[in-house]
C-alpha cells in the first residue's frame, strides 16, 4: 500500500495546448493517503479515466509528477508500480477455468502453490463464483466474466493501490450492490489505498471514504460523503450530488447587514450567518432543507406538481423566477395552503462565481 502524491499534474491531449481550456485535466496537487478508500465521482468527460491512466502508468502528463511513497514513478511503466486494476468491461483469459484467472497474477509472482490455492479460495467466496472454479471463462456471461476480473483484482494483497474503472458497469444490479459491499470489506480488511472511479453518485457514496468530485477536468471537492452533502464547494457538487439536487437562487448580498441578509426576488432572507462577499452571489439550498409556509416570511412560491416517490414526496415549486424542489419527509403534512418557502438555517451555503464563500465563524 502506498501514500500517492499528485504534484503540480496536469495534462492535455494537444501537443501544443493555448490555456487551461486545452486542458483534459487542469493542474492539481493532492495526497491520496495510504489506505484511505477513495471515489472519483464526475460526469462523462470530466476527466475521470485521464486521471486513473496517469496514477496507473497507462499515460504520461504532460505536466507535474506522480509518487508513490515519495518515489517518482511519473514515467514508470505500469507493472513496475505494482498496482492492481479493474477496467470497465472483463479482461479474463476465455482458455483458462475460472480458478487458472485468479491465480495468474500469483502464479506469474511464483507465489508458492498452496497459498495460491488458499487466495483463490477466499476471492472465489467473494465474488461468489465457488461453484464454478473449474469451468472455463470462455462461454461465461459478461457478468461472471467481469466478477473474474473483479476477483483478479483483488487476488493480491501486496498491491501499491487498486484502482477501478467504472467496474460495476455490466453488473445485474442485485450483483452491484453484493460487490460493492465486498470491495468494502476487501478494504476493511486490507486497508488497501483504492481509487474507484464512477459517475454513479449512489457507488461513490457508498463505496468510499472521501469522493472526490471532478468537473470539467479540475478536482472541485475531495470530502466525505456528509461534507458534499452539507457544504458543497462548488455548485456543481451541489447541482451533482444528491437528488434532486441542490437549489440554486440569484441573490444580493445586503452590505448594510454585514452580509447577512440576502435579497431573493422581492424577499430578504437572514442567512442568520455573516458573509464576506459583495453583491450578487448564488444562495444553495438542498430540497432537504427547504421548508413550505402559508403567509409569514419567506420567498413567496407557488407549488407546481407533488412527487410521492415512497419515503418521501418531492415537492416542485416555482419561486423567485426559478422551478426549484423541496423534499417533504413521510408523516409530514403540505399545508394546502402553502405560498411561502423558509430555508432551514443549517441548510444555506453562498456561492461567489460557483465557489462557496465560507460564512464568518466557520471553523473549517
Ligand atoms: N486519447 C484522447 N485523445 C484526445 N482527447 C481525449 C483522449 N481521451 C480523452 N480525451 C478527452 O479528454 C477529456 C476527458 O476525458 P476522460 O475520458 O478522462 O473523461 P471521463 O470523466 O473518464 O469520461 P467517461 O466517464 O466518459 O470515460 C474529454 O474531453 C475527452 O474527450
Amino acid at each position: 500500500m502506498a501514500r500517492i502524491t499528485l504534484d503540480n499534474l496536469a495534462h492535455s491531449y494537444l501537443t501544443y495546448p493555448r490555456g487551461p481550456e486545452d486542458f483534459a485535466l487542469k493542474e492539481l496537487n493532492h495526497d491520496w493517503a495510504d489506505g484511505e478508500a477513495y471515489a472519483l465521482l464526475g460526469a462523462s468527460g470530466c476527466g475521470k479515466s485521464t486521471l486513473l491512466n496517469i496514477i496507473s502508468g497507462l499515460l504520461i502528463p504532460s505536466q507535474g509528477r506522480v509518487l508513490f511513497d515519495g518515489r517518482d514513478v511519473t514515467t514508470a511503466p505500469t507493472a513496475e508500480r505494482n498496482i492492481a486494476q479493474v477496467f470497465q468491461f472483463p479482461v479474463v483469459y476465455d482458455t483458462m477455468t475460472v480458478r487458472q484467472n485468479l491465480a495468474f497474477p500469483l502464479k506469474n509472482r511464483g507465489m508458492e502453490a498452496a497459498e495460491i490455492a488458499r487466495r483463490v479460495q477466499k476471492v472465489a467466496a467473494m465474488i461468489d463464483m465457488e461453484a464454478q472454479l473449474d469451468r472455463k471463462a470462455r462461454g461465461l456471461t459478461a457478468d461472471a466474466k467481469q466478477k473474474i476480473s473483479l476477483g483478479r483484482g483483488m487476488v493480491r494483497e501486496d498491491v501499491n493501490a487498486l484502482l477501478f474503472d467504472e467496474p460495476l458497469t455490466v453488473i445485474d444490479p442485485h450483483m452491484k450492490w453484493e460487490l460493492r459491499t465486498q470491495l468494502k470489506k476487501l478494504h476493511h480488511d486490507f486497508g488497501h489505498t483504492m481509487i474507484y472511479v464512477t459517475h454513479d453518485q449512489t457507488e461513490a457514496l457508498t463505496f468510499a471514504d472521501k469522493v472526490v468530485v471532478m468537473h470539467d477536468g479540475r478536482v472541485v471537492q475531495i470530502g466525505t460523503p456528509q461534507d458534499l452533502f452539507e457544504r458543497p464547494a462548488h455548485t456543481f457538487v451541489g447541482y451533482f450530488i444528491g437528488s434532486p439536487g441542490m437549489n440554486l437562487f440569484d441573490a444580493t448580498l445586503d452590505a448594510t447587514s454585514n452580509g447577512r441578509h440576502a435579497r431573493i426576488g422581492d424577499a430578504t432572507v437572514d442567512l442568520t450567518q455573516p458573509y464576506a462577499a459583495t453583491g450578487r452571489v448564488q444562495v444553495g439550498v438542498r430540497p432537504e432543507f427547504i421548508r413550505l409556509a402559508a403567509g409569514g416570511d419567506g420567498i413567496p412560491a407557488q407549488i407546481t406538481r407533488i412527487e410521492d416517490v415512497g419515503r418521501h414526496k418531492i415537492v416542485r415549486l416555482h419561486a423567485a423566477g426559478r422551478d426549484i424542489s423541496a423534499l417533504i419527509g413521510e408523516g409530514e403534512a403540505i399545508p394546502a395552503d402553502t405560498d411561502r418557502i423558509t430555508f432551514a438555517p443549517q441548510g444555506v451555503n453562498v456561492y461567489a462565481d460557483d465557489w462557496r464563500v465560507a460564512p464568518g465563524g466557520e471553523s473549517r
